[in-house]
């Protein structure tokens, strides 16, 4: 099976067209696993849809479904564009989290989030607060000073007692860093695109942030995300980097 492969920003995908919705996790589980597969954050499965320009299978590198994927939306929004599934510079498509519409400007692609939920924002632990919002797919979230480390362990505590992925996140001016660790990946991972938006949306309610900054992800690459008469954008580079045959 001919198989593509992204990197968004360093959250890298594996992408491939079928006609049938199907149960994938193992197969995601085998084509993710970095030494003896192909490698991947997650695997995008791009099937027909009556009414859109397609809907998709969304699956984390341990098999795990997920509702929605920031950094693959625009990643598979390129795909599909190369492809002619989507035409005109816009992909329309739906996941387990609703309709996501994207831009394609060349390798920049912008995908329209939808609409969040701010489920919770006082959540103690750890002598902090963390927000519990869902951007796609949920997120808790801790604004600090200083993010130069991550505690990788306090996030797995998190990550499976909220069953969310966990995100640390500073503000410098109109710029953002943020590191998530990743539910389904079980590691943090070099972006994580629906985490950058869920960041941005406590930095903004708490005025800590005009309607659109900067954000840098852990690879260091530039994206932007901003909140645009209520709808939250997210932007930046994608690159396609494999054209792979699987034996597997
Ligand atoms: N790991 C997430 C799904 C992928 C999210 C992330 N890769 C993104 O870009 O939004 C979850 O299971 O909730």
């Amino acid at each position: 099976m001919t198989v593509t492969k992204y990197s968004a920003n360093g959250n890298d995908f594996i992408i491939f067209i079928a006609q049938e919705k199907a149960d994938r996790s193992e197969l995601a589980k085998k084509l993710c696993h970095r030494q003896n597969g192909v490698g991947a954050d997650g695997m995008v499965v791009v099937l027909p849809h009556p009414e859109y320009d397609f809907e998709w299978e969304f699956y984390n590198a341990d098999g795990s479904y997920a509702a929605m994927c920031g950094n693959a939306s625009r990643a598979v929004a390129h795909f599909a564009h190369e492809k002619g599934i989507s035409k005109n510079g816009k992909a329309e498509f739906l996941t387990g989290a609703g309709v996501i519409h994207a831009t394609i400007n060349g390798l920049y692609v912008v995908s329209d989030m939808v609409e969040p939920r701010i489920i919770r924002t006082d959540i103690e632990e750890d002598d902090e607060i963390w927000w519990l919002i869902d951007s796609g797919v949920p997120h808790l979230v801790a604004v600090r000073d200083n993010i130069d480390t991550f505690d990788l362990e306090q996030a797995r505590k998190l990550r499976e007692k909220y069953n969310v992925n966990v995100n640390i996140c500073k503000i410098e001016g109109n710029t953002m860093y943020v590191r998530t660790y990743e539910r389904g990946v079980e590691d943090e991972t070099l972006a994580c695109g629906t985490g950058m938006v869920a960041c941005f949306i406590r930095n903004h309610k708490e005025g800590k942030v005009p309607g659109q900054v900067k954000v840098h992800p852990k690879s260091g690459d530039e994206l932007y995300v901003s909140c645009e008469e209520g709808v939250y954008r997210f932007g930046g580079k994608v690159t396609k980097t494999f054209i792979a045959e699987t034996l597997i």
